[in-house]
């Protein structure tokens, strides 16, 4: 971990992964062949890619329930509790309907509904997390989606974890796919004999799955392309050593490109980190990857105040951020742009990757400076709606019809002037 004390030069954003142009062919073909062969193409390229022979893409009930054998009795409770608390947390961000009447009796107002589909992609490997299955679905839930489909690719026994189809199935998705990869992104953009297409597709996944979601947008919404996870900390004198370093290893260990900083105005607390990350990083499981990430991306930066502190944080914007000093509410109020904010020594960061409520699912590589974690809002949809009356009608036609005229728009003005005499 490299220590810096210029806070000008900090920039800690990551070339995003554009994938090479085999990858993007290998992308394109296999939007191809799903639009043409649907769920042939789906078993093709299952048995390809993830070495399993499957004679049906829907994970049937009996597999759900069976699920349920293979996951520990206090997990699963733990599972519900912290759907429940994401629920109650997704529930206030809940936005309705509204309109006004002008004093001419004119109405105008915006209609809020659900999207009518979403599908949640749920990547293999050692990245099926159940906890992301909640942070997906349930917002969806909340805002009241009645259609959501979740796929995921099978391991060669054509199954998948069972820990997230018991997540799934707390979180309430009725529909699942054994499919992975940029086939799965395809056949839920564009639908196959078993798939109807959805209207939305949201869910971390690898190149193919980036690229393929890439590929998609217009076609159908996506979520964003996320990337590599951050972790900063604004930590004073007050924070201690062992616990920063666990904080940061937290995210480092996600992925060899996350990257883990520390912003101090303690220099002996920079050093203790540092001492400290090494000897926890000794027995991590994950070591080579949380080592290649700290090495990489981990950084100490010693300020002299914490207003420097606070402008450093804002030059990151951060997916996720700590604050650990004698006052961090008096921070908070200087931070601009982070994606989550945890406020004090009781607040780490896994706190809200699994259990608080908040959403985990946030923005990466400085988009907190205008974009936000996922939430209710993302499943929902706006109408705006406009019920002119008589006397508003009568009272600005003129100034409508002038207004398209000066547009060079004639027939505008004419559908104005169609409704009234002067
Ligand atoms: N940002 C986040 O919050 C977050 C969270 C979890 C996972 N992730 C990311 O998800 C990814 C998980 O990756 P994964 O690969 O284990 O699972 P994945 O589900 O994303 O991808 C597996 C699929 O990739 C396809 N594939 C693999 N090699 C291919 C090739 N050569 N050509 C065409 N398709 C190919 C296959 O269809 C396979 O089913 C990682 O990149 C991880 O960083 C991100
Ligand atoms: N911290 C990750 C998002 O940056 C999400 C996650 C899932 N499981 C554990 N953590
Ligand atoms: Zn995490």
């Amino acid at each position: 971990m490299r220590i810096v004390t210029d806070i000008e030069n900090i920039c800690l954003k990551r070339s995003v992964d554009a994938g090479s142009e085999e990858q993007r062919k290998a992308v394109m073909e296999i939007m191809d062949q799903v639009k043409r062969k649907g769920d042939q193409a789906l078993i093709e390229y299952t048995k390809k890619w993830d070495g399993a022979e499957l004679t049906s893409l829907l994970v049937r009930e009996e597999e759900i329930a069976a699920a349920y054998d293979h996951v520990e009795t206090e997990m699963i409770s733990i599972m519900k509790e912290a759907a429940a608390n994401i629920k109650e947390y997704h529930q206030k961000q809940l936005k309705t309907s509204w309109n006004f009447t002008q004093e001419n009796g004119s109405v105008l107002g915006q209609r809020i509904l659900p999207l009518d589909s979403v599908g949640v992609y749920v990547p293999g490997g050692t990245a099926a997390y159940p906890s992301s299955v909640l942070m997906n679905v349930i917002p969806a839930l909340v805002a009241g989606v009645k259609r959501i489909v979740m796929v995921s690719p099978p391991n060669e026994n054509g199954n998948l974890p069972s820990a997230v189809l018991v997540a799934a199935d707390i979180a309430g998705v009725k529909e699942i796919y054994k499919v992975g990869g940029a086939q799965a992104i395809a056949a839920l953009a564009y639908g196959t004999e078993s798939i109807e297409k959805v209207d939305k597709i949201v869910g971390p996944g690898n190149i193919f799955v980036a690229l393929a979601k890439r590929e998609v947008f217009g076609d159908v919404a996506i979520d964003m392309i996320a990337g590599p996870s951050e972790i900063a900390i604004l930590a004073d004198a007050t924070a201690v050593a062992k616990e920063i370093a666990a904080d940061l290893l937290s995210q480092a260990e996600h992925d060899e490109r996350a990257s883990s900083v520390l912003v101090t105005t303690s220099i002996s607390l920079a050093e203790e980190v540092i001492n400290e990350v090494e000897q926890q990083l000794n027995d991590l499981p994950r070591k080579e990857i949380a080592k290649k990430s700290i090495d990489q991306y981990g950084l100490i930066v010693v300020v002299k105040t914490l207003d420097e502190a606070t402008t450093a944080i804002n030059t990151i914007a951060p997916e996720h951020l700590e604050i650990i000093t004698e006052n961090p509410y008096d921070i908070l109020e200087n931070i601009r742009h982070a994606g989550s904010i945890f406020i004090g020594r009781y607040s780490s960061e896994p706190v809200g990757d699994y259990f608080a409520g908040t959403n985990h699912v946030l923005p990466t590589n400085g988009t907190a400076r205008f974009s936000n974690p996922l939430n209710v809002d993302d499943f929902q949809k706006k109408s705006s709606i406009t019920h002119y009356s008589e006397a508003a009608f009568k009272e600005n036609a003129y100034k409508i019809a002038k207004f398209a005229r000066l547009e060079g728009l004639e027939a505008h003005a004419r559908a104005i002037e169609a409704r009234y005499e002067e």
